[in-house]
């Protein structure tokens, strides 16, 4: 039976996941303070000295290519042999993975690693679709429904979940679907929330017993905490302390309320 966003809510404040984010430097800061806020722990742990052993501790590990370099990529590795071999999820994040041919070769391996759930804006969803986009940076470029095809053939070649965000947030398991409404345009606006938002599919991920309710419910909860921030903000700077605020003040109730609707899924 599926866990609904309430019932994962009240298991992650009720025993906070750790969660290995190996994430980029613009995002450690701020996603770390999204984890703390929402209800999770977050460590970030990246160096292969020691990230498969940490992982082994973790409830969950997040893997993020925002600012590559072969150190990195020898940790996430590392991390995510650790994950396997205690049987925990692990989460991808393919910033900007379009860009350059080492981010492309980088990614290609990460996702035949396979990834529980795979997080990204449209523009990565669609590369790693092997689909054109209009994505050039980190920034998503393009709509969440171009990428919503792409997202049901990546979910069912690699076996992840795969969540796309932007306006509207799209999940799928190449069988099931589901939209997701809320949020701010503030949010494009402040950097790595996206990135933050992959540490917190992690966290949901770690205490739930399937990966989809897992993404719906991290979604759901920055679409939540994200409308009531907005409230009040007048432009990305104040919405930002608002956002933080309101991801420690979602209650499972609001939760229950948060606007997800199931999607048709073409055979
Ligand atoms: N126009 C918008 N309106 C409402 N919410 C939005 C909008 N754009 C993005 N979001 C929300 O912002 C969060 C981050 O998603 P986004 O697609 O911007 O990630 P991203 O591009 O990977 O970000 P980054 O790489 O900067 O971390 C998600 O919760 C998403 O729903
Ligand atoms: C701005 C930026 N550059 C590399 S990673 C990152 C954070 C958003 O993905
Ligand atoms: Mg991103």
């Amino acid at each position: 039976m599926s866990q609904a966003p309430d019932t994962l809510l009240t298991a992650l404040r009720a025993t906070p996941p750790l969660v290995q984010c190996i994430t980029n430097y613009v995002a450690m800061n701020i996603a770390a303070n999204v984890m703390l806020a929402a209800g999770a722990s977050p460590a970030m742990v990246f160096d292969v000295e020691e990230a498969e052993e940490f992982a082994g501790i973790a409830g969950a590990v997040t893997v993020n290519i925002g600012t590559l370099s072969p150190p990195f990529v020898a940790g996430m590795h590392a991390a995510i042999r650790g994950a396997r071999g205690a049987w925990r999820p692990w989460v991808l994040d393919p910033v900007a993975c379009q860009a350059t041919a080492y981010r492309r070769e980088v990614v290609q391996a990460l996702v035949a690693e396979r990834p529980t759930i795979i997080r990204g804006n449209a523009s990565e969803i669609l590369s790693l679709a092997g689909e054109a986009s209009k994505g050039q940076g980190v920034d998503g470029r393009d709509p969440v429904a171009a990428a919503e095809e792409g997202a049901r053939r990546l979910a069912r070649s690699s076996g992840a979940v795969v969540a796309v965000t932007g306006e509207v947030d799209y999940v799928t398991d190449g069988t099931r679907a589901v939209r997701v409404e809320g949020g701010s345009p503030f949010m494009p606006m402040n950097t790595a929330l996206g990135c933050s938002l992959t540490c917190l599919c992690g966290a949901y991920a770690a205490v739930a017993e399937d990966a989809f309710d897992a993404a719906v419910a991290a979604l759901a909860h920055f679409a939540v905490a994200g409308a009531k921030a907005d409230e009040g903000a007048s432009g990305p700077g104040s919405f930002a302390p608002r956002f933080l605020d309101a991801l420690a003040a979602v209650t499972p109730a609001d939760l229950s309320r948060a606007a997800i609707y199931d999607a048709a899924v073409p055979a």
